[in-house]
């Protein structure tokens, strides 16, 4: 999808909220839109999700797209399941597709226990649950999130991470907002700032907004030592773009952002012939003279010697 001159204002005499906005959304990316309160945002992920239009400029090549509001519209006559379910139709899901995945999603969210509950009556957390679940469920080509993380117990955010580490590695493409800098730290392809009206692309590496000083760029990172085999280079395309280095033996040493680590997993253990799994483990943050030594070694493996 591109967008290209687009400008946004509202009402006729409004001040231009964002202006000449030109954005490539590639497919398999995890862009990142930062800005101070009230910059345009929100107005920008409205556009991308094509619940608005801009006032000026285009919007083409649309992909299938879901969208999680900052405010998610409670008071539906729908069940939490029967909400996800009712929404996988609209996706154009089989009745029985859409309940599983309705099922699905909220077990993954630790709400499997409130499938029966009206929307009104739950907590605003569990509503944030199904709010995320009815954009996942449809698994976009585009998926929008803005602040979808606000609201959720620590165990739904780490699931929310995953899923979006999930939808880039099938070929998805991700934007959020999110007022944690640390949030998705260095898992981001592409980060943009709104100023004044405009985007701008940001430097990997410089301190997201809202809080000066947080890295973004230098989130929490995984190494994955594994074995292919012999004389194969890695599979093509793996999650989250991994650093590739020689590591002990006939292994290669994999570092990522740890928000991609289960979908790299996942791609190695399932290449054609599968990759073996030796050792998984955090890693070192980087120092001077620190080049990172995993010690975990995988579920099932002998220690390294
Ligand atoms: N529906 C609307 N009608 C009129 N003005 C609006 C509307 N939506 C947003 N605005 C205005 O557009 C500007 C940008 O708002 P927007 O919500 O996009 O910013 P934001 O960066 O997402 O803010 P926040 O971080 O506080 O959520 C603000 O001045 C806001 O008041």
């Amino acid at each position: 999808m591109r967008l290209d001159g687009v400008g946004r204002r509202y009402g006729l005499r409004g001040p231009w909220v964002l202006r000449e906005v030109r954005l490539d959304v590639p497919a398999g990316a995890l862009l990142r839109i930062e800005g101070t309160n009230g910059s345009g945002k929100s107005t920008l992920l409205r556009l991308l999700a094509g619940i608005d239009r801009p006032t000026t400029g285009r919007i083409t090549g649309r992909p299938r797209t879901a969208y999680v509001p900052e405010r998610f519209p409670a008071a539906l006559p729908f069940t939490a399941a029967g909400y996800l379910a009712h929404l996988g139709r609209v996706h154009g899901l089989r009745t029985p597709e859409a309940a599983d995945r309705a099922a699905e999603w909220l077990a993954r969210f630790g709400a499997a226990g409130h499938a029966r509950t009206p929307l009104a009556e739950l907590s605003k957390g569990t509503s944030q649950k199904v709010a995320v679940a009815q954009a996942l469920l449809a698994e976009p080509e585009l998926l929008v999130l803005d602040e979808a993380w606000t609201g959720l117990d620590p165990a739904a955010r780490d699931t929310l991470d995953r899923a979006v580490a999930e939808r880039v590695a099938a070929g998805g493409t991700v934007v959020f907002v999110d007022h944690d800098p640390r949030r998705l730290a260095g898992a981001a392809s592409a980060r943009y700032r709104v100023a004044d009206g405009r985007l701008l692309p940001r430097e990997p590496g410089t301190a997201a907004e809202p809080a000066d000083g947080v890295d973004a760029g230098a989130g929490p990172r995984t190494v994955v030592e594994a074995e292919g085999p012999p004389g194969s280079p890695p599979p093509p395309g793996l999650p989250g773009a991994p650093d590739l280095a020689a590591g002990p033996g006939n292994s290669l040493r994999l570092t990522v952002a740890t928000v991609h680590s289960d979908a790299l997993l996942r791609a190695l253990l399932t290449a054609r012939p599968p990759w073996h799994i030796r050792v998984v483990a955090a890693a070192e943050p980087p120092g001077p003279g620190t080049p990172g030594t995993p010690g975990t070694p995988a579920p099932g493996e002998a220690p390294r010697p």
